[in-house]
């Protein structure tokens, strides 16, 4: 209901604004229910708030994927729901005429790409960017879409074919149980964390049928092996083999029982991923067999042997420190092979069993850890100089990092082999990349920097590929706007990979000085290098040497301590001239002796090439990937993690919110907010904005409205386009008014107009156009509310006073109802007590004259004669006659009669029958001398008359007395009397 416009109460103000948002936000919506958006560029206005609720809206509702435009969000469920990915339900996407009418999900993602691919519309080849943070799910949908495609890109021809595509599809299929076993571990955001990013490219014949795979892998979390945060965890690999090992496999692999090892943090913690068999099934379907599995499996062991090395500080600098005696494995001489010279040997078991076990000489490898040796001069002469208690202990944990790459890279290239399919066998590819998120820890180092640089690379792409298709879009709506004022995250780019200078080009400048780096030093050369760029941030409370990269995502502090020397990652040659002594089978293989070879970890000092740092190394694969993505139609998937505790029906929305902005979402709101955020079709634009055309100004030609001229296209394909156009045209010339009307006084003209585009089946508008609309809208509204308030109340007026008026007569009728009603009663009663009177009277007439009749008659008859026929008798009459007025003055005189005597004067005089004083009553004054006062004949009976007061003006005075009439007793008789008189 609309307020009343005058009554400002500021609650009800509150309210109606309230009020008002929704029907905003509902008429935005559409009919549709929030959650029931499929494409979040369908929610309107594209605001952070509207994004988020709608997601929220989704995820309570189970609806887990969510299409952003050329994005697809996926939130994670964080609970089993087979049937979302049943094999029926991927057929039903393969199958379904236009898969992106249905459901959003990953399938119409994956069926997507496998039509671009079939259409061979340049560019063939497709790839699907899988991005989000830790625990998004990253992993999950990647092996969603690769079954997905083992089930949709199976060969339907021959059995023998689909037999060998089977196989194919199953070895792609078994590289994810292996390499996650290798390269995932328990994170405390993700119990199985992928710790490297990788590129899957899916290889499709002519017939699109997957008929290999390859796999390449980036930036490997290789200091895991040695180095694990408090309640995380190793690669799961070192678990499943301590864990899952049978009682041979542990005497071979020196894996005691309940032995601690100081590189297996958490063994108690136990994981569906700690599946042993599972992963040994698969390495043999990939044609790792079993006896170089158990190799495998040996050096793991040797690295956990490894890593239990404990050095002790050297008191004297030219000795080296020895290791120390290990207290941790239980019972070691019931499980330690006769083949360790145990007796011998005066060093500590951890360092027989790992020499053991990777295959090298005890003392060789110990003193490898313990002593550097120097070349220099031009003999290369060598030095030998005892490392310090740290040193030693580095020197360790690299030689376990270098194996476990070297192992890693060669699993991978195994994995390749095996699934790789032969380059003329296939023609395109699905490409489906999984990489890290956005990372922004407290600590962030070169790893981050790494992975953010990646990311911002990855959205540079994405942006360019979003504005492509917004542009499109308006093409097709016959929109002549561009983007070119967008600012991307070029500026951001320059700073970290640009040339000359830049922070990858400075530090890997500190690396080929091959100089002491301090921390400091390094921070100051990138803010006085960098000064200039925009993206580049500094923290001046820190204490720490630091600098600040504003990212897209957000700003990220990077420490420069230890930087330049992880960038280096600097492996002691004589590392690796010691694994080249390694007798073990597989160490031969991953580290030959070539001496012309040059390996990656040559020292800088010798070789002439530009030091190969990890930032160079990295920044060269992500060009060759990022080459890989601009030759390919790309997708995207992001997926969001709800709640950092991975509980299901959970939505933070602080969390998602973070996420969403390192994901590029809300930039690519932003973006949306560039153009035209706000879309609105031509019908619902008529429906909601069509009475702003009372505000259009009165004059035939009104003024010119701006928006006409880029305004509705000329032709209008439809009949119901065509009708809306003048509609359209109508509501368009308010504008000018509206603009007028929102302008402050300090507005100039021209920075008025909002911008607005009519598109051939939608409105583009700004925010600022909806507020201009909404506000004529809104004041439009208020004018009609006054107007029927108006109205109503003119009408409640007149209303009010007809109804006084119809009660005033309907009263009067009824009031003059009742009084005739009452009247008639009255009327009828007086009707009764008029004949009883009147027979009453009759019959005391008759009674009076029957008395009187009756005394005369006696008295007559007590004569001799009748009056009629006696003379005397008349003359005896006559004398009466006369006489008793004379009588009646005697009865009245005043003196000298008593009361007695003035009654039998009276009875005498007229001659009433002394007998019956029953009947007449004589009265006389009180003072016996005043005389006769009244004479009265008795009543017969008594006569009682109630009258109740009469509504009646006149009612109680009926009927009307007649001077004649008889009103008492004594008048009859005296009438009577008079009547005999006359
Ligand atoms: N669609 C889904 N349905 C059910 N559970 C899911 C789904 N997606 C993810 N999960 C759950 O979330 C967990 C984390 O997912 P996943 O390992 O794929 O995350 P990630 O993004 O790859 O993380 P990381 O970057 O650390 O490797 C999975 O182990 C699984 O339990």
């Amino acid at each position: 209901m609309l307020q009343q416009v005058n009554g400002h109460n500021p609650r009800s103000d509150g309210q109606a604004r309230e009020y008002l948002r929704e029907d905003l936000q509902e008429f935005l919506d559409g009919e549709v229910l929030l959650y029931q958006l499929d494409d979040l560029t369908r929610v309107n206005p594209v605001t952070l708030e509207t994004v988020l609720r709608c997601l929220q809206a989704r995820y309570m509702a189970d609806r887990f994927y969510t299409n952003a435009g050329c994005t697809l969000v996926a939130l994670n469920p964080f609970k089993p729901i087979p049937q979302l990915y049943s094999p029926e339900l991927m057929r039903e996407y393969h199958a379904a005429p236009q898969p992106q009418k249905l459901k959003p999900h990953v399938f119409t993602v994956g069926e997507q790409t496998y039509r671009n691919v079939k259409s061979l519309i340049e560019p063939v080849n497709q790839s699907i960017v899988v991005s989000g943070e830790s625990g998004a799910g990253k992993t999950w949908t990647s092996r969603c879409l690769m079954k997905f495609y083992a089930v949709v890109a199976a060969s339907p021809a021959s059995w023998e074919t689909h037999k060998i595509a089977e196989r194919i599809e199953q070895r792609i299929l078994n590289s994810n149980p292996v390499m996650e076993a290798f390269g995932n571990a328990c994170t405390l955001r993700n119990n199985n964390s992928s710790r490297f990013g990788k590129f899957i490219q899916l290889q499709l014949n002519r017939a699109q049928q997957m008929t290999g795979a390859a796999v390449q892998t980036y930036l490997l979390e290789k200091t895991r092996v040695a180095c694990q945060a408090s309640s995380e965890r190793n690669f799961h690999i070192f678990y499943q083999i301590c864990k899952g090992a049978s009682e041979d496999e542990r005497l071979q692999w020196h894996l005691p029982e309940g032995a601690a090892f100081s590189w297996l943090p958490n063994p108690e913690r136990s994981l569906e991923e700690d599946c042993f068999e599972v992963t040994r099934e698969a390495m043999l379907h990939l044609g790792i067999d079993t006896p170089t599995q158990n190799n495998i499996f040996k050096v793991l062991a040797g690295l956990l042997h490894l890593g239990n090395i404990q050095f002790a500080a050297s008191e004297d600098e030219a000795q080296p420190c020895q290791p120390m005696d290990d207290a941790k494995l239980p019972h070691e001489e019931d499980w330690m092979e006769s083949d360790l010279p145990k007796e011998d040997s005066p060093l500590p078991g951890s360092v027989r069993t790992a020499s053991l076990l990777l295959g090298l000489p005890e003392d060789v490898l110990l003193e490898t850890v313990q002593i550097r040796t120097i070349r220099a001069g031009r003999q290369q002469q060598v030095f030998r100089k005892p490392c310090p208690r740290a040193e030693c202990d580095t020197r360790r944990d690299c030689l376990a990092k270098l194996i476990y790459a070297r192992l890693f890279d060669w699993l991978v290239s195994v994995i390749n082999s095996s699934i790789c399919a032969d380059t003329d066998s296939w023609t395109t590819f699905i490409g489906l990349l999984d990489v890290y998120g956005f990372e922004s820890f407290p600590d962030n180092s070169l790893e981050q920097l790494c992975i953010n640089y990646a990311n911002e690379k990855l959205q540079q792409h994405f942006v360019a590929h979003y504005l492509r298709a917004q542009q499109e879009e308006y093409a097709v709506e016959g929109l002549e706007w561009s983007f070119v004022n967008y600012q991307d995250n070029q500026a951001c780019l320059d700073l970290i990979e640009g040339s000359p200078i830049s922070i990858c080009s400075l530090i890997n400048e500190e690396c080929r000085l091959n100089r002491p780096s301090s921390a400091a030093q390094l921070q100051t050369r990138i803010e006085t290098a960098l000064a200039g760029s925009p993206c580049l941030g500094h923290n001046k409370l820190s204490r720490e040497p630091s600098f600040i990269v504003v990212h897209y995502a957000g700003p990220v502090r990077y420490h420069t301590a230890g930087l330049v020397e992880k960038n280096k990652d600097p492996v002691p040659p004589e590392l690796t001239r010691l694994l080249q002594q390694s007798q073990d089978p597989l160490l031969m293989g991953l580290f030959p002796t070539n001496p012309k070879e040059k390996t990656q970890e040559e020292p800088s000092g010798q070789s002439r090439n530009p030091v190969l740092t990890v930032v160079s190394k990295f920044k060269a694969s992500l060009e060759q990937l990022l080459q890989v993505l601009h030759s390919t139609t790309p997708h995207y998937i992001r997926c969001i993690k709800p709640n950092s505790q991975g509980q299901a029906q959970t939505f933070v929305q602080e969390e998602v919110l973070s996420q969403l902005e390192a994901c590029g979402l809300v930039e690519t709101i932003h973006i949306s907010a560039a153009g035209f955020p706000i879309r609105i079709s031509h019908q619902n634009f008529v429906e909601r904005y069509k009475l702003l055309r009372r505000l259009r100004p009165h004059t035939s030609s009104g003024p010119h409205s701006p928006y006409t001229a880029k305004g509705l296209p000329e032709w209008c394909p439809h009949s119901e386009e065509a009708m809306l156009e003048p509609l359209i045209q109508d509501i368009l010339h308010t504008l000018p008014v509206l603009t007028q009307a929102a302008a402050t006084p300090g507005d100039s003209a021209e920075a008025m107009p909002a911008p607005m585009h009519c598109g051939r089946t939608k409105v583009f508008i700004t925010d600022s156009m909806l507020e201009l609309l909404e506000c004529g809208r809104a004041q439009v509204l208020e004018q009609c509310a006054r107007c029927i308030q108006g109205g109503w109340r003119r009408h409640r007026h007149r209303e009010q006073a007809r109804q006084r008026r119809a009660a005033m007569l309907i009263q009067a009728a009824i009031r003059s109802w009742l009084t005739r009603k009452h009247i008639q009663r009255l009327h009828a009663a007086a009707t009764v007590i008029k004949h009883a009177w009147q027979k009453w009277r009759i019959r005391m007439a008759y009674l009076a004259a029957k008395e009187l009749d009756g005394v005369e008659e006696k008295h007559f008859s007590q004569a001799p004669c009748s009056l009629s026929t006696s003379p005397l008798q008349t003359r005896f009459l006559e004398a009466i006659i006369r006489l008793w007025p004379l009588g009646l003055v005697l009865a009245n005189t005043a003196m000298g009669v008593s009361s007695f005597q003035r009654k039998l004067v009276v009875w005498a005089c007229l001659h009433l029958p002394r007998g019956s004083p029953s009947s007449y009553s004589v009265q006389t004054a009180q003072q016996d001398q005043a005389g006769v006062t009244s004479i009265r004949a008795l009543p017969q009976g008594s006569i009682k008359f109630h009258c109740r007061k009469s509504p009646l003006r006149y009612a109680d005075i009926c009927p009307e007395p007649s001077p004649y009439s008889v009103t008492g007793f004594n008048q009859i008789l005296l009438e009577r009397h008079r009547l005999i008189h006359m």
